[in-house]
């Protein structure tokens, strides 16, 4: 386990690309695991700047995204298939037809064979390369709220309350947040050979400070990621102040440029 504590989000998102990037390169035709939401965007910046100075490319990257709304139509500019299309397709100038969402729509059965479909098509692929994640303000990973076990697939869960809130600045009003989404499971995100997890802000102090000091257990999803043996969590300043010293002791706050600090 990696930590890397940074000023900025950019800066965070900065670390957290080269990190990719490394892994990546490693891998002809990789896979990438993608996540949506606020903590990533500065990350998939970075990936970008990454592309544009020829680093890297991600024109054969397979991609797998983590979750989708239930009921939502595809083409809902907050549904999961048009955040992944801008936030990561397009900048990172990935090949559309090589990258996959779960399925929200359509009937529940309907629904519920495509997250099956959707787990045994990671396994097929061969497992996901590195795995881009955030984090909930109460620990959820992906859509796997508290409660979820540690060897969870990918399937239909029900979306917590506190989550409903803090999703419906992206909707009109709290009504129209859908309740329900299909996530890939803790085990399905555990199966990832490398996980790269992106925290910025004091609303996800505590929640990092449960997923790294906290008990390995279901209240906080994300301490189960403490179980994995490449994880890199890439923290600002604010998301890393409820840690304690010694955790911080242990953490990398290198400059950017040296890639040794993050080499395993
Ligand atoms: N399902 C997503 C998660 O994958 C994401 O990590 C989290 C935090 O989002 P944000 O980064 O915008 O705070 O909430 C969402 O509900």
């Amino acid at each position: 386990m990696k930590i890397v504590i940074q000023h900025s989000p950019s800066d965070a998102g900065r670390v957290a690309a080269r990190q990719i990037a490394s892994t990546l390169r490693l891998q002809q035709n990789g896979i990438i695991g993608l996540a949506t939401g606020s903590s990533p965007q500065p990350l998939y910046e970075a990936l970008a700047a990454l592309v544009r100075a020829g680093e890297v490319s991600f024109a054969s990257t397979r991609g797998f995204a983590l979750d989708e709304y239930v009921g939502i139509d595809p083409d809902h500019p907050e549904s999961y298939h048009s955040i992944i299309a801008r936030d990561a397709i397009a900048p990172l100038g990935m090949d559309p037809r090589l990258v996959r969402v779960p399925s929200g729509s359509g009937s529940v059965e309907e629904v519920d064979e495509a997250a099956v479909e959707y787990e045994a098509a990671i396994r097929e692929a061969g497992g996901v390369d590195v795995q881009i994640l955030g984090i909930g303000a109460n620990g959820h990973i992906g859509f796997n709220e508290p409660g979820s076990a540690a060897d969870s697939v990918t399937r239909r869960v029900d979306l917590a309350p506190e989550t409903i809130a803090a999703n419906s600045r992206f909707f009109p009003s709290v009504a129209d947040v859908p309740t329900q989404a299909v996530s890939q499971g803790l085990g399905t995100i555990l199966s990832a050979r490398a996980i790269v997890l992106v925290a910025n802000g004091s609303e996800k102090a505590q929640a990092v400070r449960d997923a790294l000091e906290g008990p390995i257990e279901a209240s906080c999803p994300a301490s189960f990621l403490r179980e994995h043996d490449d994880v890199t969590f890439c923290l600002d300043e604010q998301a890393a102040a409820l840690l304690s010293a010694e955790t911080r002791a242990r953490s990398v706050t290198t400059a950017l440029d040296d890639s040794t600090a993050l080499s395993h």
